[in-house]
């Protein structure tokens, strides 16, 4: 079937010829792109006004929504020969295309989970509780089942108090208040010479210090306590603190001072000197007391640098939450090529630091093998918050998931999402205050209920806030699905005359992740599919946020504990 590869010749970049699709163009990104898509475009990261809608289609009303091809003039940059176009091979491939083989994976397929669990139709006896102590619930649809994964967390882990270095990642747990004014005095923005009054000035020289050679002044960490007489300056440091009577800075570089042959020293400024020119008033940034970030804010290297400069030497946080990944499979090798049917596993290895990068304490990935009693005993033994499972949630001969959960007398919360791929996806609890999120097999079905159940569940349990749904127009059209939710992955595109948009990318299906390795984001197609212009919400792929938060991988995946291959 068709895994959702473009068209023309299989396995090579859509609308290029396969020397096309490999042209490189020296960025390491216009490359991955080209690889993925044909012939690349710039990457534009999204800046702070990204973060706001944009539309470049609004004002052509609901046109841009609704209107067929009305968004595209003659003469669209995107038109001809365009990677993206309507007319790209990325169309006619695309997996939910009318007449698409691939539809065999849809909803009308047969042996369908999705089918037997999914909303009733007319003729529809509705859903079949499953065998097993607690009722299973009918799949939902994809933004009900984030809210539901939400709010599965109904209180987060206490939080801990520890030195400001051991914070980083954790979850204000209360508001970040200013235990000192900021500047905490007033302070010198430049080198030069603190004024007192209009110029000239009288040049002073500290107590104790030679009138010869220039003079000391006040430096940084210094605290004056000489009055600074009308008439007078003194030399001053960047940072350091304003002795009183000074009514403004002047920058070195815009003074001159003299030696008049009566003695001493005279300071001269070409301009007048306002008055608090380069002077930090003492609570500028903030007052004692001041909030400066709420609860909920994710403590960043800025927030440590921040905390300390107002005073902290601890901070009271929620601690990052830990979780642990089973990867089910007896056909899964850790390592070389895939042979006699066996294949490398793509999961452990992804899944651990997408964690990490979202902020989440987990250990290395355990195989477990594809046996109930392996599953059931490590379920049982398991003291993270969050257990993640990846395969074995579809019915198949050695899918254990199910059974296990209900041996272990855990509540399915979700069981299975309206959502391609990865519908069968599943969160249950497993005790109070843990859960499991069961992820599909299939590599980027196994992504889709990472951001899909795991994120939001992680988000809540670590006390952070969601953020706020973020949305960019698409550079070209996107099939839906009939019923369900499409996550398809995207990268970005800075588009000369529509600004930011999200190019959909190539090698989508559900067992491919040449896509989403290439990916900025996840959009989240809508049932129905979406025209080039209309805009989708987007799932951002989680790097700069982890990286930036200062985690590594941990050791690669562990297949010699007992019990395990
Ligand atoms: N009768 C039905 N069969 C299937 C259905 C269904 O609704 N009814 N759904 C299909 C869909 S959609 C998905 S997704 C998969 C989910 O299957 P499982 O979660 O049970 O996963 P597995 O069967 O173990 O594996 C599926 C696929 O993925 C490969 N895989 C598994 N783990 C890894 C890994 N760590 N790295 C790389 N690849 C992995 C595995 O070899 C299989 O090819 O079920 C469908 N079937
Ligand atoms: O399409 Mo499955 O949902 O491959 O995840």
């Amino acid at each position: 079937m068709n895994d959702g590869q473009p068209g023309g010749t299989r396995g090579e970049p859509a609308g290029a010829t396969p020397d096309e699709g490999r042209a490189r163009s020296g960025d390491a990104f216009d490359d991955a792109l080209a690889l993925v898509n044909g012939p690349g475009q710039p990457r534009v990261r999204p800046g702070a006004e990204a973060a706001t809608v944009r539309a470049p289609y609004a004002a052509r009303g609901a046109a841009a929504g609704e209107g067929g091809d009305a968004p595209y003039t003659p003469g669209d940059p995107y038109t001809p020969g365009d990677p993206y176009t309507p007319g790209d091979p990325y169309t006619p491939d695309d997996p939910f295309a009318p007449g698409d083989p691939f539809a065999s994976d849809g909803p009308g397929a047969p042996g369908n989970r999705s089918d037997a669990t999914g909303p009733a139709g007319a003729d529809d006896p509705g859903p079949t509780p499953a065998p097993g102590p607690r009722p299973t619930p009918a799949a939902v649809p994809w933004h009900l089942a984030r809210d539901i994964a939400r709010r599965a967390v109904t209180e987060p882990p206490a939080p801990l108090t520890s030195a400001l270095g051991t914070a980083l990642g954790r979850t204000l747990a209360a508001p970040l208040t200013a235990l000192t004014d900021l500047p905490s005095f007033d302070t010198s923005a430049m080198d030069g010479w603190a004024v007192a009054g209009p110029g000239p000035w009288r040049l002073d020289h500290p107590a104790d210090t030679p009138e010869a050679g220039p003079p000391p002044g006040i430096l940084a960490g210094h605290a004056p306590t000489d009055v600074l007489l009308d008439g007078h300056a003194i030399a001053i440091a960047t940072g350091a603190r304003i002795p009183s009577g000074a009514t403004a800075v002047l920058r070195s570089e815009h003074g001159e001072v003299r030696a008049p042959s009566g003695g001493g020293r005279r300071l001269y400024a070409p301009q007048p000197v306002p008055p608090g020119q380069d002077i930090r008033p003492r609570g500028q940034e903030c007052r004692r007391g001041d909030q400066l970030l709420p609860a909920g804010a994710l403590v960043t290297p800025a927030v440590l640098g921040l905390a300390a400069a107002a005073g902290y030497d601890e901070l009271t946080a929620r601690p990052r939450p830990r979780a642990e990944v089973f990867v089910l499979g007896d056909e899964l090798l850790d390592h070389g090529l895939p042979q006699e049917g066996r294949i490398r596993d793509a999961l452990g290895p992804m899944l651990v630091p997408w964690l990490h990068a979202l902020g989440v304490e987990t250990p290395a990935a355990r195989h477990l093998a594809d046996d109930a009693d392996t599953l059931y005993a490590a379920l049982a033994d398991s003291t993270a918050d969050v257990v993640i499972t990846t395969g074995g949630t579809a019915s198949g001969p050695v899918d254990h998931v199910h059974p296990t959960l209900r041996g272990l007398g855990a509540e399915v919360v979700v069981d299975g999402v309206e959502v391609r791929p990865g519908h069968p996806m599943l969160l249950a609890r497993l005790a109070p205050g843990r859960h499991l999120v069961g992820l599909p097999g299939n590599p980027l079905a196994a992504v889709s209920g990472l951001c899909t159940l795991a994120e939001p569940l992680l988000c809540a349990l670590a006390g952070r806030r969601p953020a706020p749904p973020y949305r960019v127009p698409l550079a070209a059209p996107v099939h839906g699905h009939p019923h369900d939710t499409r996550l398809v992955p995207v990268a970005y595109r800075d588009d000369e005359r529509y600004g930011l948009m999200a190019a959909p990318l190539h090698f989508h299906g559900p067992a491919m992740l040449r896509g989403i390795a290439a990916a900025d984001a996840l959009a989240v197609v809508p049932p129905g599919g979406a025209k080039r212009g209309n805009e989708l919400e987007l799932l951002e792929l989680p790097w700069p946020a982890g990286w930036s938060a200062g985690w590594a991988p941990d050791a690669p995946t562990d297949w010699s504990a007992s019990g395990e291959l």
